[in-house]
């Protein structure tokens, strides 16, 4: 495909996502019938409309309407490139620009230029402060592909090493002990032997800083109350060497972490009902995934006001629900993918409200200029 026709068919995608259609759904749906797409044309389609997504809106107002078409135009306008080079209507390019096309768009201005929701405005900028624009700025650019170095197994070099063989160029980033920062060859990753072998997993910078901050030690008893796909649960794994229990209200969201175990060579074991007391339960609690809009754009557009409530009811009854589970002088890690001050300080102080005896260990709000994800770290203490 050239260039213009993968324009043409991110705008095509765009439509249908434009209806109602998930982001992934419509990307397989075009990929489906366009058996013609190698899998770079399948890739620049992909980071077309996830670049849109980052944008919504500000690629609508500077493209000038609502379609796939305009979005890509406003896109094209942003990134400072000339669109009728490629909307040229020759082979499977976008049909030439119509003078009205070439006299519409505006500069986006307010929540459009930031590309958040108006509703979400007060709580962002109360939330954030000085680092409010900075932040929803950097929520509009595409995410670093970051590395977790299994370092129960291989050391962080070696594992560079070993990634080069396979054309994958990284360097260690400071944000977490075992972090690596894909420079190069990203997309190969999940081939490569440093992955298939265990020696490296997918996982944001800062949620690896998470569980660096986290008081573990090996032998400890350890809970994820909600552990999901795994992630933080393996590499509290690689950190104690010792068993990790992993535990989640949908079990079936935990369904690949035995081969996830298995690969790493780690020690999580799924329980449906814990039991007894914990020196650390970590409660990754659903959020709205504001520190990840970046990698998960979608998210941005579907949280609504409601929506947001719901979230709060739901944290705060994790909090409810797990603090019984901690022993004395134990561990309670309470953990977002958020930037919002709602779902993580307010959380906090609000559950400490509940909590006599309780005291707040750790308090850390890791932002996009740390360089992984926006993510919240709490750590309460149990009364001795
Ligand atoms: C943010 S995800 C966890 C991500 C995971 N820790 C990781 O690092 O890959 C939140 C998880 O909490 C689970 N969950 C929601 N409500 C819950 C509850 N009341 N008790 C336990 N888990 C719950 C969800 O099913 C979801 O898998």
């Amino acid at each position: 495909m050239t260039p213009a026709a993968r324009i043409q068919a991110a705008a095509e995608v765009l439509d249908r996502i434009a209806q109602g259609t998930a982001a992934e759904k419509a990307l397989l749906g075009w990929s489906r019938g366009a058996r013609y797409a190698g899998s770079k044309d399948r890739a620049a389609v992909r980071d077309h409309v996830f670049d849109v997504l980052r944008r919504w809106r500000s690629t609508a107002a500077v493209g000038g309407g609502q379609t796939g078409r305009a979005r890509m135009l406003g896109l094209l306008r942003q990134d400072g490139m000339d669109p009728q080079t490629l909307f040229t209507g020759v082979g499977h390019a976008p049909e030439p620009l119509s003078a009205d096309e070439l006299g519409a768009g505006r500069p986006a201005s307010g929540g459009e230029a930031l590309d958040l929701p108006d509703w979400l405005l007060p709580i962002w900028t109360q939330s954030l402060g000085d680092a409010a624009v900075g932040t929803a700025l950097a929520l509009r650019q595409r995410a670093p592909v970051f590395l977790r170095v299994n370092l129960a197994r291989i050391a962080r070099s070696d594992a560079q090493a070993l990634l080069a063989s396979d054309g994958i160029e990284s360097q260690p980033h400071p944000l977490a002990s075992g972090a690596l920062e894909v420079t190069r060859g990203a997309r190969a990753v999940s081939r490569s032997s440093a992955y298939t072998d265990g020696f490296v997993e997918l996982q944001d910078a800062a949620s690896q800083a998470v569980v660096d901050a986290l008081p573990l030690a090996p032998g400890l008893r350890v809970l994820d109350y909600c552990a999901g796909g795994g992630g933080k649960a393996l590499a509290m794994a690689a950190r104690t060497g010792t068993e990790i229990q992993a535990h989640d209200a949908d079990p079936a969201r935990m369904k690949d972490l035995p081969s996830r175990t298995a690969r790493a060579g780690a020690q999580i074991r799924t329980v449906a009902a814990p039991e007894g007391r914990y020196d650390l339960v970590l409660c990754d609690v659903p959020c709205s995934g504001a520190g990840s809009w970046r990698r998960a754009p979608e998210g941005k557009w579907r949280l609504s006001a409601n929506g947001l409530d719901a979230l709060l009811q739901t944290q705060s009854d994790i909090l409810r629900q797990a603090a019984p589970l901690v022993g004395a002088g134990g561990t309670l890690a309470y953990a977002t993918c958020s930037v919002l001050m709602p779902e993580n300080t307010a959380r906090i102080k609000a559950a400490l409200a509940e909590m006599p005896g309780w005291t707040l260990e750790l308090s850390r709000q890791f932002l996009p200029s740390d360089g992984g994800d926006g993510f919240f770290l709490a750590c309460l203490r149990a009364p001795g």
